[in-house]
C-alpha cells in the first residue's frame, strides 16, 4: 500500500449523456511520479473522464480529487499545476505560435518575456524554431501537434494530462517526447497519458488501466497485465479484455463490401 496521498484520486465517477451513461463507476488512485497508461477502446470514456478532470465537462456523479482538492467545489487553483494536451484542440490558427504560446502563458501566469523565452527554447528544442513567428494555419498537423504539447509544459505542471498526444508526431520527435516523459517523472511529476499506440503506452507506463464500456477492467503494470492475461503483447491483452477476437473477419467482410459492384 501506498502511504503517500495520491495525487488523483477518483470515486464512483459517474456520467451519463442523455440517457447513455459513459462512465458506470471508475474508482481511481494516482501517485507521484506515476505513468498512468489510460487505454480502452473508441468510446470507452478515456477522453470524457480526462476533460472531467479538467473541468471541462460537469454534470457527473461520484468526486475526484486532484492535488488535494474537490474539483466540484469551484476552486481552480489545482488548474495551474496541471498541463493538457487535448485529444483535437482549437487552436488559434490566425496567430503565430510566439502569440500562442505566450498568450497561453501570460494564462498560466508567466510574465510576457519569461514565457516568451522558454516558449522559443522549447520550439528550437522540437525542430520548429524556425517558424516561431509564422501563422499556425500554415504548420503541419504534426508541427501543431508540438506547439500544444509546448503550450501544456509551459507552467512547469506537476500533473500532466495527454490525450493521443503524439498525433502525426514524426519518429525522431516521439523519441524525445518519450524521454521528456521519463525525465519529468524523475523530476516527481505524475502523468495521465491516453492513448491508441499500445507499443509506447507498454513502454512507457508505470501502469496501465484499461476501461472498456465506461468501467475499468484491469489496473496493473504492464508484467502484471502480461502474467494475469498469458498474452505477450499490450495489443493482444487489449483484445483479449475487450473481448475482441473477430480482425480477420471483420477485414475479410470489409474488403468484399469495397469490392461489391452494384
Ligand atoms: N458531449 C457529448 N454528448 C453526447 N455524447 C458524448 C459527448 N461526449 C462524448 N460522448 C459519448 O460518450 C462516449 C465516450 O466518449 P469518449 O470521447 O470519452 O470516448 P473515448 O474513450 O475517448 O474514445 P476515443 O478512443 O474514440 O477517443 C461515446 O459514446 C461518445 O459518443
Amino acid at each position: 500500500m501506498e502511504s503517500r496521498d495520491p495525487i488523483i484520486t477518483i470515486r464512483d465517477l459517474r456520467k451519463s449523456f442523455g440517457t447513455k451513461e459513459v462512465l458506470k463507476g471508475i474508482n481511481l488512485d494516482v501517485y507521484e511520479g506515476q505513468i498512468i497508461g489510460y487505454i480502452g477502446p473508441n468510446g470507452a470514456g478515456k477522453s470524457t473522464t480526462v476533460k472531467i478532470m479538467l473541468g471541462l465537462i460537469g454534470g457527473y456523479h461520484g468526486e475526484i480529487k486532484i492535488l488535494g482538492q474537490d474539483i466540484s467545489k469551484g476552486n481552480v487553483e489545482y488548474k495551474r499545476k496541471i498541463g493538457y494536451v487535448p485529444e483535437t484542440a482549437e487552436i488559434y490558427d490566425n496567430l503565430s505560435a510566439r502569440e500562442y504560446l505566450t498568450f497561453i502563458g501570460e494564462l498560466y501566469g508567466l510574465n510576457y518575456k519569461k514565457a516568451d523565452k522558454k516558449a522559443e527554447k522549447l520550439m528550437d528544442l522540437f525542430g520548429i524554431g524556425n517558424v516561431y513567428d509564422s501563422r499556425i494555419s500554415s504548420y503541419s498537423k504534426g508541427m501543431k501537434q508540438k506547439v500544444l504539447i509546448i503550450s501544456s509544459l509551459l507552467n512547469d505542471p506537476d500533473v500532466l494530462f495527454l490525450d493521443e498526444p503524439l498525433s502525426g508526431i514524426d519518429a525522431n520527435s516521439v523519441m524525445i517526447f518519450k524521454e521528456v516523459l521519463s525525465e519529468l517523472v524523475r523530476k516527481g511529476k505524475t502523468i495521465f497519458y491516453s492513448s491508441h499506440i499500445m507499443e509506447v503506452v507498454e513502454k512507457i507506463s508505470s501502469r496501465i488501466i484499461l476501461i472498456n464500456n465506461g468501467m475499468i477492467v484491469a489496473d496493473g503494470s504492464f508484467e502484471e497485465l502480461k502474467d494475469k492475461s498469458m498474452e505477450g503483447s499490450l495489443e493482444a491483452i487489449f483484445n483479449e479484455l475487450t473481448g475482441f477476437k473477430e480482425h480477420r473477419k471483420i477485414a475479410e467482410e470489409i474488403v468484399s463490401i469495397v469490392q461489391e459492384v452494384d
